[in-house]
């Protein structure tokens, strides 16, 4: 039996998390995935129960894991809080070795429709943003906070670099061929390294085209003409920023899934976006970011693939249905949504 471990976190997490749930039981039963699911504590509700964001219970049950779903933590309420959940989130990663964090961006026929961009300028858009995510500037020390002077260190390694490429690159090779480098190489020490690892690495996949595109104008690209981008690979908080500009082709944070990958450990699949605190308690998150990172965990955790391409046709026909939560423009709840797509998979 698979072990799946659930951080439904703080703010919508909950509620998401609820969602996704109740999803994935009404699915899989026809698929014969045997699986049960543990909840633990994590971020702003750890805090609450045991003092700190990440127990260690918490961080055991996930290193067990066959798969991790969180949902998202954080809020003003633990702002002061001595550690952060925001860095047991952190700490969560970096445990875990979740290096790679991939993130689809990928506009279906209804979310098309529903989005404020030209359909002529997204029909179409398909890239995945390949995110470091246990280096740079996130995890560099020394960092300092005093009353008249603050410090960030951001640093990488040449291995760390090499792994997050040959990843983009194994992703590109069985897409369309193509990698966006994404750096700040014409001012950052740590760009121009990245930039020359890329390089490097680039002659292992002949087959693979590489570009590379400072991270500013790479920011208006990404709006002005997604379509471009197949494959973009960068750093931590590039990617982190730049995954969330990506958000405004649908229209909303709340469609956008992630997976993030280890060498050694379990997957962890999470939206991309965060706690939600100005609409958590509403019954009115999107409950989709949630629902396509557990079709991220069918696929690649559990080489589920007739059911996650299931599960996506249904969430399709359900928008088109005309369910759709206040970020996309509806007055479906996320109850409803998830009752609607239920009755879809029955
Ligand atoms: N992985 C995680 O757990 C993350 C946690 N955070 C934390 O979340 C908290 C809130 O951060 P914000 O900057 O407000 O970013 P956010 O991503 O939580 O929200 C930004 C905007 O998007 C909307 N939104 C996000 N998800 C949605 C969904 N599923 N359905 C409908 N609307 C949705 C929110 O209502 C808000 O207007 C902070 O404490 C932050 O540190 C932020 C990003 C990731
Ligand atoms: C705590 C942050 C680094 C989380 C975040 O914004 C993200 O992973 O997208
Ligand atoms: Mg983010």
């Amino acid at each position: 039996m698979k072990k799946i471990v659930a951080l439904p976190g703080d703010g919508i997490g909950p509620e998401i998390m609820d969602a996704g749930i109740q999803v994935l039981n009404q699915l899989t039963p026809k698929y014969g995935l045997d699986y049960k699911i543990e909840r633990y504590d994590f971020g702003g509700c750890a805090i609450d129960s045991t003092g700190t964001p990440l127990p260690k219970t918490t961080l055991k049950a996930c290193q067990e894991a066959d798969a991790i779903l969180l949902g998202a933590i954080g809020g003003p309420k633990w702002s002061n809080a001595p550690k952060r959940p925001e860095q047991g989130l952190l700490e969560l990663r970096k445990n875990l070795g979740l290096f790679a964090n991939i993130r689809p961006v990928k506009i279906s026929k209804s979310l098309e429709a529903l989005s404020p961009l030209k359909s002529e300028r997204i029909r179409g858009v398909d890239f995945i943003i390949v995110r470091e995510l246990t280096g740079g500037i996130y995890f560099g020390e020394p960092r300092e906070l005093k009353k008249e002077r603050a410090l960030d260190t951001c640093l990488y390694t040449r291995s760390e670099i090499q792994r997050i490429m040959r990843q983009a690159f194994n992703i590109a090779r069985t897409r369309k061929k193509k990698v966006t480098s994404v750096d700040k190489a014409n001012v950052l020490a740590t760009s121009k390294l990245w930039r020359e690892v890329a390089e490097e690495v680039a002659k292992e996949f002949p087959d693979v085209k590489l570009e590379h595109q400072l991270v500013d104008s790479a920011a208006m690209l990404l709006i002005q003409n997604p379509k471009q981008f197949d494959v973009i690979v960068t750093e931590n908080l590039f990617g982190d920023i730049l995954s969330d500009e990506a958000s405004v082709i649908p229209g909303t944070l709340g469609v956008l899934p992630s997976a993030s990958h280890s060498e050694k450990n379990s997957s962890l699949y999470e939206p991309i976006h965060g706690s939600a605190p100005d609409i958590a308690g509403k019954n009115s998150a999107n409950p989709l970011s949630m629902i396509f990172s557990i079709s991220m965990m069918l696929r690649e955790s559990f080489k589920e693939y007739s059911a996650a391409e299931e599960l996506e046709a249904a969430c399709e026909r359900v928008i088109e249905k005309g369910y759709t939560t206040k970020d996309l423009g509806g007055k479906t709840t996320t109850t409803e949504f998830v009752q609607a797509l239920i009755e879809e998979l029955k």
